[in-house]
């Protein structure tokens, strides 16, 4: 059920029923989204189903007459352009059961994979590192426990009860054999996370320590140009793509040029409607860097027509985690995109009219990058406080390092050493003033 596709293009159909109580624009909005993880899985969408309904089939998602005309468009009689090839799989807005799945299958004549599993291989695929990849594979192990019993039940009497496998109990199901295993899997998997979580906590408190440095987090739903801002911000090399979920880690940098304070960015995994609630638990410890930056930059793709929708899911996302008190500068990003210069001046009054103290920019212009360092800066220096230090000639070799973690406003001299009147962090301050 879960092939992945590799470099040949591969044809999908996308389909899904409209609930009442959603609106025309919010499921237009929920299948183009579909139609870009499609895309990002690496499938090209040819058709779109869609069906009215008070509730979904129990058995099948769609109801009869969807399924035939899926499978009469999939057996080629209806396929009015020949250069389609083969339609591989039927992509559905929702999450379903194994059964929908296996009876809408047998139905229509392709795999089917939901609006859940679409994002987790996405996940899967993209994650680079050891944390990331034990993040997914947990939330996939959680999704697919309590489905298991279901799944066996679709696998026969065969699947559900074979015997002399080995490690298994008397008496003990193949379906609870498989269970026992991913609760075992899952838990040496949290292991080997908590692990690397003290781990990052200690480099963590360390990096802060050391430098008394003040923190912000970039966060905002996928796509809307996260990496592209920590880039253009600190002068770093991190990737950037046109994809869906492109970032699975948090990376940290130093904001660039390099202000008093020194401020940290990071950048964090982005967050999507109807996210697997797995994954928002897998991926916590990595949004914790969210959690404990002092400022967040909620970044929001204002070109993408359903931009309050996506900045409604962040506002929920980091309201799960708890870091809905966390400051916050909305950030609207790709203003570039949103129509001519008159347009554009115009959607920038009406955002911000309706979000006072946002910023509104494009990450290509070098000058709003800029504004936007500058509204970071500002947002730091108003902890800053003045301290008066002394530094003895014996212990100049700290100068440097006062200076540039330090607005340094006055300096005067004498035979022991150099009065300074400074600026700075608490933090730094405090490590100064024993001298
Ligand atoms: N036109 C335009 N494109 C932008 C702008 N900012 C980012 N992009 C493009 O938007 C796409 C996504 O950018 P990323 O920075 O990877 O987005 P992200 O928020 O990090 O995405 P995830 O890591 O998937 O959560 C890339 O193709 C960028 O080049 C902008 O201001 N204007
Ligand atoms: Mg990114």
């Amino acid at each position: 059920m879960q092939t992945e596709v590799k470099g040949k293009a591969a044809f999908a159909v996308v389909a899904a029923v409209q609930l009442p109580g959603v609106s025309d624009i919010e499921f237009e909005a929920s299948l183009a989204e579909l139609r870009d993880l499609s895309k990002t899985l690496g499938y090209k969408v040819v058709r779109t189903f869609t069906q009215k309904r008070t509730a979904f089939d129990t058995s099948a998602y769609l109801g009869l007459g969807k399924r035939v005309e899926i499978r009469d468009f999939i057996n080629g009689s209806e396929v009015p352009d020949s250069s389609i090839g083969t339609i591989d799989r039927v992509f559905v807005d929702h999450e379903i059961s194994p059964s929908q799945a296996r009876n809408l299958e047998n139905d229509v004549g392709c795999d089917v994979m939901d609006r859940t599993m679409v994002i987790f291989s996405i996940f899967h695929r993209n994650a680079r590192s050891r944390a990331a990849k034990a993040q997914v594979e947990i939330a996939r192990l959680g999704y697919m426990a309590p489905r298991l019993r279901e799944m066996a039940k679709l696998a026969g009497p065969q699947g559900r009860q074979r015997s002399g496998t080995g490690g298994r109990g008397a008496g003990e199901s193949h379906t609870e054999l498989d269970k026992r295993r991913i609760r075992d899997r899952i838990a040496e998997l949290q292991q080997e996370i908590a692990a690397m979580d003290v781990e990052r906590k200690t480099q963590r408190s360390r990096r802060q320590e050391r430098q008394g440095l003040a923190s912000v987090a970039l966060v905002g739903y996928t796509n809307a140009g996260k990496s592209t801002l920590m880039r253009a911000l600190t002068g770093s090399e991190v990737l950037v793509e046109n994809k869906l979920f492109a970032t699975l880690d948090t990376t940290v940098r130093t904001l660039y040029p390099e202000s008093v304070p020194h401020v940290l960015v990071s950048d964090t995994v982005g967050f999507i409607k109807n996210l697997p609630h797995g994954l928002v638990a897998s991926f916590k410890s990595t949004l914790e860097e969210a959690l404990d930056a002092s400022l967040l930059l909620h970044v929001i793709d204002a070109s993408d027509p359903g931009f309050e929708r996506q900045l409604e899911v962040t506002d929920k996302v980091l309201a799960e985690i708890s870091a809905e008190t966390v400051p916050r500068i909305r950030v609207f990003n790709k203003v570039d995109q949103v129509g001519d210069a008159v347009i554009q001046t115009e959607f920038e009054i009406m955002l911000r009219a309706q979000y006072p103290d946002c910023i509104v920019m494009s990450a290509r212009r070098i000058d709003d990058v800029a504004t936007l360092h500058k509204a970071i800066v500002a947002f730091f220096r108003k902890d800053l406080i003045e301290a008066e230090l002394f530094l003895p000639w014996s212990a100049q070799k700290l100068r440097g390092e006062i200076f540039s973690s330090c607005e340094v406003l006055e300096e005067r001299a004498d035979i022991e050493g150099a009065f300074l009147r400074v600026r700075g962090t608490r933090g730094v301050l405090e490590k100064y003033t024993g001298l």
